[in-house]
């Protein structure tokens, strides 16, 4: 197989910056990484990482996905504008109160979580279309299918890409163009950190008492203990590897199958409640099986881990 050109976005550090250094060191060499960063300022930990492969196999240029003219000068200064793969990664959190959020910091989130997948993928489809050839890899979440207490609007920029792909994914389909949604459940990158930092100076007075004692109290010290258990972003580049080798690609793929029970429930119970009750007790009122749970999950991990070690 020839050498395939893979653009990503967001490479300044998390699972962007994992699969681009998973793809620049490939032992067959199939790879051509164009990693790329709205500023590249950030662009060190990239290069350290990359090691050897840095200028070979993998180079940074570049891109903020809220911008057409930095997207349009990064794919013009490829050679033919040939993109084989895009991988559409860069993303931003956002959690807390609904009350508490103002419209322009839901749309700056949209700018990037949604509009910045249509802006990368309205510049390369129209060459891929011509070239009948292509794979569009989008970073979703379990978010994208699943909702989540305190994550509406996050919750809801996942969806909004899902509903896109899905979508758009027959009509690429007919150009000969592949299409892959990644979700992965919590994992362990910058994302973390930045949505605690953003969390900490949420002006919780415009919440009443019990919401903001629920987010701080509940919804904070659940998340952290489920963010201990997150995956790495390492295995979630290599999932992604696997995507964007296979002759014949999924269209949805989870990384970790821990979080399958909760998509199950969704798929199980068309009218929705299932799934909602189960959020409920979980959240709500059954601390002592939350914790259960959670110990169940880590003697998983432990074990799964074990097997992959042996
Ligand atoms: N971590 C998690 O638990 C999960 C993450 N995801 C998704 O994975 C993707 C990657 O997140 P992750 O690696 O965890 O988080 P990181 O915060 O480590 O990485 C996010 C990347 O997106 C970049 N980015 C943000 N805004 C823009 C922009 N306008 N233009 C270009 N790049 C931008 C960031 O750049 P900069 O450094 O400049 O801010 C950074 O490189 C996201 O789409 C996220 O929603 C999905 C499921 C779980
Ligand atoms: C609070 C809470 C949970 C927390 C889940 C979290 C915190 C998921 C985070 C996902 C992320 C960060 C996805 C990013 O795209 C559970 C386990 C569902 C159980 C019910 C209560």
């Amino acid at each position: 197989m020839s050498c395939r050109n893979v653009l990503i976005t967001g490479c300044s550090s998390g699972i962007g910056l994992a699969l681009a250094v998973r793809l620049a060191k490939d032992e067959l060499k199939r790879f051509k990484v164009i990693a790329t960063m709205r500023n590249l300022e950030k662009r060190k930990g990239l290069e350290e990482a990359a090691g050897e492969a840095m200028n070979k196999t993998l180079e940074i240029r570049e891109l903020d996905v809220c911008s057409e003219e930095s997207i349009k000068e990064c794919v013009n200064s490829i050679p033919g504008r040939q993109v084989d793969v895009l991988v559409n990664n860069a993303g931003l959190g956002m959690i807390g109160p609904l009350e508490t959020q103002s419209i322009s910091s839901m749309k700056t989130l949209f700018d990037t979580n949604f509009f910045g997948q249509v802006r990368m993928i309205k510049e390369v489809l129209p060459d891929m279309k011509q070239r009948k050839c292509g794979h569009i890899v989008v970073m979703s979440s379990i978010l994208g299918v699943q909702g989540l207490l305190f994550n509406d609007v996050y919750s809801a920029s996942k969806f909004a890409v899902e509903g896109l792909c899905e979508s758009l994914a027959v009509q690429a389909m007919k150009f000969n163009i592949k299409m892959s949604l990644i979700q992965p459940g919590p994992v362990t990158t910058e994302f973390e950190a930045k949505v605690y930092e953003d969390a900490a100076k949420i002006d919780l007075s415009g919440a009443d008492e019990e919401t903001a004692e629920i987010f701080q109290h509940i919804y904070i010290p659940y998340s952290e203990k489920i963010f201990t258990i997150g995956q790495r972003p390492e295995e979630v580049a290599e999932h992604t590897m696997k995507i964007i080798t296979s002759n014949n690609p999924p269209f949805r793929h989870q990384t970790n199958r821990l979080y399958a029970p909760f998509i199950a429930l969704k798929q199980a119970d068309p009218s929705g409640n299932l799934p909602l009750d189960a959020f409920y007790r979980l959240t709500f009122r059954q601390k002592r099986i939350f914790n259960a749970s959670l110990g169940l999950l880590r003697l998983l991990l432990r074990r799964k881990q074990k097997d992959v070690d042996s």
